[in-house]
């Protein structure tokens, strides 16, 4: 009976992110990544005096590094309800159609630019970041020789921000302040779908320092930095963070 909680998959997702954008309807969207049950937990699947009781095991199972997953997506609702998935072969995307209801593939092996003038961070957290990235920022604005700085734009969720990203290219992050080291946004059902989505389109997500489908989750919750779009954009911001 209680095997049949593990299935053959684990499932990781945020039902409804961007709730703040419900009622002035902007946005919103759902997330997921799948991953298998990891090996080490199922050897010990008898084994309740070790790893306590199932809804335990099932957190050992879900705390994976974003490397293992199997799948990743995102549905996001607006003017038109988009379906974006990667089994890592490629990102695909589908459209609602709502007379037929059903989903039309639209886009397929979607590919990021490698770089993008556009970035994309709530700037009014600017005076809690470290002056690392306080520079990064204002050089972006900076018109330099072209006369043309970067572009800014945020919705304010994460769905509608990271599908502008990997259609426009450019870079989405979300920073950690000085003090708490963490940013706001989650590690499992945020950050590491979506990196592991970026990738297959040829993007990077990174945590400043490291890639983020490398870091081992070590709680459901963990929150931690994410800067996540282009490859040249992205390393242009590790170098500054460095
Ligand atoms: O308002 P902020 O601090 O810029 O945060 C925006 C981010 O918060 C989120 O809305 C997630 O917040 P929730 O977990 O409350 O839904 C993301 O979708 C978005 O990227």
């Amino acid at each position: 009976m209680e095997e049949s909680y593990l299935g053959n998959y684990i499932v990781v997702f945020d039902p409804l992110d961007g709730l703040s954008n419900i009622d002035d309807a902007v946005s919103t969207g759902s997330i997921f990544g799948i991953y298998s049950p990891n090996d080490e937990c199922l050897a010990d699947v008898d084994d309740v005096a070790t790893l306590g009781n199932v809804e335990q095991r099932c957190v050992v199972n879900v705390c994976q590094p974003g490397n293992n997953l199997l799948a990743a997506g995102y549905c996001m609702y607006l003017s038109s309800v988009i379906f974006v998935i990667t089994f890592g072969k490629g990102v695909f995307a589908f459209t609602l159609d709502p007379i037929f209801e059903e989903f039309v593939l639209t886009q397929e092996k979607i590919r990021i630019p490698k770089a993008g003038k556009i970035y994309s961070f709530n700037e009014g957290n600017y005076q809690l970041w470290d002056d690392k990235l306080k520079k990064y920022i204002d050089d972006l604005k900076d018109p330099g020789p072209s006369g043309k700085p970067y572009s800014a734009r945020y919705i304010g969720s994460l769905v509608g921000d990271f599908h502008r990203t990997l259609l426009y290219g450019g870079i989405y992050g979300y920073p950690s302040d000085k003090e708490s080291k963490n940013g706001k946004l989650r590690l499992l059902y945020e950050y590491a779908p979506m990196s592991f989505i970026v990738e297959q389109a040829g993007g990077k997500g990174s945590d400043g320092h490291n890639r983020v489908l490398d870091i081992q989750q070590t709680e459901i919750h963990q929150r931690v930095p994410l800067y996540i779009g282009s490859t040249e954009e992205v390393e242009k911001l590790e170098k500054y963070l460095a």
